[in-house]
């Protein structure tokens, strides 16, 4: 179904058709980019309550800004569509995030508008400074940079050290803060007091008025804004920003707080701020969801990214399933944690703004004392987790597989290398689904099992990831356990816990001529293979091996000593993953089989539906049993 845009946004083809646009028209481009969003997003998902906040930003952004000369970077990218809409992909926008149409973030393939690739968390204002200091270089003074980023970005370390540099950098930037008091969760910590504080307090707004009253002259008196700004400059700081302002002590100008939904104002603003050279930040306060009543008035973190819904009631479309259905697997974690650690006071929880995705929320509730949300600070929350270790604490830091790429080092230094017995849960590991390449987990077992100490693991169902966290208790180095986004298998999944010896693999099916050996949920589709299998007369063995490291070396001299033909299966990059493993292992003992390593190969793998993803690889069900019957027919030449 292709939605239709209103009367003035149908004429939007290009940031060049807005900017012919009178003033007095963007109020009702603005209304008729927030029905399109509304509209679209409600009959094909994705995020939602974020680029609602920031349609007045955009069309103000891309009426001022001569974009794509002048660089524009968005945080996360999630709040984008509004600007895809208006870049040249409104006659697109119902293929977001589907398989084969546009991306859910800014790409740099996607639109010579799309500065920077995104996806990730607090990066915009070190690639905005990056590309103002290019401009310097090259000596294009005239060009602007923006970066817009939000109070939950904010929160990233990057953030900061971004705005280190930028403040003695004397580049052109401007950073836009998107302040909604919203990450995914209620944003958290004291940066978000402080931005409070800053947005309320009665002195510093008094300042700023007198700021704003002489930038509304500017145009009045003819004079330059750079030499009004420079006669208030002085008395401001000496003042109060210099002392009272984390972002003027940090050398950046500081300007607001602005009403974010104004869009002419805004435009007035960005006007008078384009002629103001060097570093500088507008804060500008905004309405996560704004002017979409359910979202704006109801619970946010549904409204983030709702799937589909009933426009007109805001009625979440949930399907109904006639059976029991099996939890995801961050559901049976957020109640195990919970289980875990009413018997055993150690257990602590650490989330880097994550706690409904990762369900650590169950924790946080119920455990208020043991279960934090850091912020959006992976890094922190590993190094965090490691210090509560050092006290004899047993930290449970759950990070999205792709989003622990940030704490590498972390992990590394602070962790493995103390051999501290902190338990890394990673969640959404393997293929992210719609998000894409910027969410997929393709890596962590890969970058994972080169570091000692660590045990690497994945559960093939809800019962192994209850009997994993409890067995990882007992272990004294660190533990990872990785597991993917959505269902697993088991509609009965509280199951008793059972400890799984370190390293102990699993026979899940005997049989002849092929042996398969999975890790993780992906296993269930060599379940799946092996059964259609059965059908033409083949019969695979399926091993579960549930650890990558250590690798059950019992098991493998069984099945090395059995097979001369085997599968290995992993939604993770082959390249170093666990099939490749298996085959070091195997050439390390003396072995001679033919090995098939189906996994993620060495390419971006665009967004989709998971399933899409993993046929598309060739390790879905099908996938599996076609590479066994290849393997089986040249046994039987034999
Ligand atoms: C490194 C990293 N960690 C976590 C996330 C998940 N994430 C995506 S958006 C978001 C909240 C961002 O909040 P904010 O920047 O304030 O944007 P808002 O949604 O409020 O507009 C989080 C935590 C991410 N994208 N990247
Ligand atoms: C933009 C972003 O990074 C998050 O909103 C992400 O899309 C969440 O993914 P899940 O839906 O898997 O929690
Ligand atoms: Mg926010």
């Amino acid at each position: 179904m292709l939605i239709q845009p209103g009367e003035l946004l149908a004429q939007i083809d290009s940031p060049a058709d807005l900017k012919n646009l009178p003033k007095d028209k963007l109020v009702q481009i603005c209304d008729e980019l927030r029905d399109f969003i509304v509209d679209n997003v409600s009959v094909y998902g994705g995020h939602f309550g974020a680029s609602l906040g920031v349609v007045e930003l955009t069309v103000a952004l891309h009426y001022v800004l001569n974009t794509p000369e002048d660089q524009l970077v968005w945080d996360v990218g999630h709040q984008a569509y509004g600007h895809k809409i208006l870049t040249g992909r409104k006659d697109k926008f119902h293929t977001n995030r589907i398989y084969g149409g546009i991306s859910g973030f800014p790409k740099r393939s996607e639109s010579e508008y799309d500065t920077f690739g995104v996806g990730h968390s607090s990066t915009s204002i070190s690639a905005a400074l990056g590309m103002a200091m290019a401009s310097k270089y090259k000596g294009k003074n005239k060009q602007q940079h923006v970066a817009v980023i939000g109070d939950g970005a904010l929160t990233g370390g990057m953030a900061f050290e971004a705005m280190n540099h930028a403040g003695v950098s004397d580049s052109n930037i401007l950073i836009i803060l998107n302040d909604n008091c919203m990450s995914i969760d209620p944003n958290v910590g004291a940066l978000k007091d402080y931005l409070t504080d800053i947005t309320t307090s009665h002195t510093y707004n008094k300042v700023k008025d007198e700021v704003w009253k002489m930038l509304g002259k500017l145009s009045k008196f003819g004079s330059s804004a750079q030499e009004v700004i420079s006669k208030v400059e002085g008395a401001i700081k000496s003042a109060v920003l210099k002392q009272s302002n984390l972002f003027e002590s940090l050398n950046l100008r500081y300007f607001g707080p602005v009403d974010g939904h104004d869009v002419n104002h805004l435009v007035e603003i960005l006007r008078d701020l384009q002629d103001i050279p060097g570093p500088k930040i507008l804060h500008c306060v905004t309405v996560k969801g704004k002017g979409y009543a359910p979202a704006e008035n109801g619970n946010q973190t549904t409204w983030h990214a709702p799937g589909t819904f009933d426009k007109v009631t805001g009625e979440i479309f949930k399907k109904v399933p006639s059976t029991p259905q099996p939890p995801k697997y961050q559901e049976v974690f957020g109640h195990t944690i919970v289980e875990l650690a009413e018997q055993d006071e150690r257990i602590m929880g650490v989330t880097p703004a994550m706690p409904s995705g990762s369900s650590m929320n169950i924790m946080m509730k119920s455990m208020p004392h043991r279960a934090f949300d850091v912020g959006i600070a992976e890094q922190h929350a590993v190094t965090v987790s490691a210090g509560m270790a050092t006290q004899g604490l047993k930290p449970f830091c759950n990070i999205y597989s792709s989003f622990m790429q940030r704490a590498y080092d972390q992990v590394i230094h602070d962790v493995c290398l103390q051999n501290l017995p902190v338990v890394f849960c990673l969640d959404r590991a393997g293929f992210a689904g719609a998000d894409g390449p910027t969410h997929h987990g393709a890596y962590d077992l890969a970058y994972f099992r080169c570091i000692p100490n660590l045990v690497v693991s994945a559960p093939m169902n809800e019962e192994e990831l209850r009997n994993m966290m409890y067995s990882s208790l007992s272990h004294e180095g660190p533990y990872s356990i990785r597991y993917p986004r959505g269902k697993g298998v088991m509609p009965e999944w509280r199951t008793p816990f059972q400890q799984i010896p370190l390293g102990q693999g699993r026979i899940v099916k005997e049989g002849e001529d092929v042996a398969i050996l999975s890790i993780g949920h992906i296993g269930n589709y060599a379940v799946k293979a092996s059964e259609e299998l059965a059908k033409e007369g083949l019969n695979p063995a399926h091993y579960d091996m549930r650890f990558v490291k250590p690798l059950d070396e019992e098991l493998l001299h069984e099945i090395f000593g059995k097979f001369s033909k085997v599968v290995t299966v992993e939604d993770g990059c082959l390249m170093g993953g666990f099939g490749s493993a298996v085959l070091e292992w195997m050439m390390d003992h003396g072995y001679q089989a033919q090995i098939k390593r189906l996994g993620i190969p060495d390419a971006i793998i665009e967004h989709g539906e998971q399933e899409q993803l993993h046929q598309l690889c060739g390790f879905d069900a099908a996938g599996i049993a076609d590479a066994v019957r290849s393997l089986a027919e040249v046994a039987k030449a034999h």
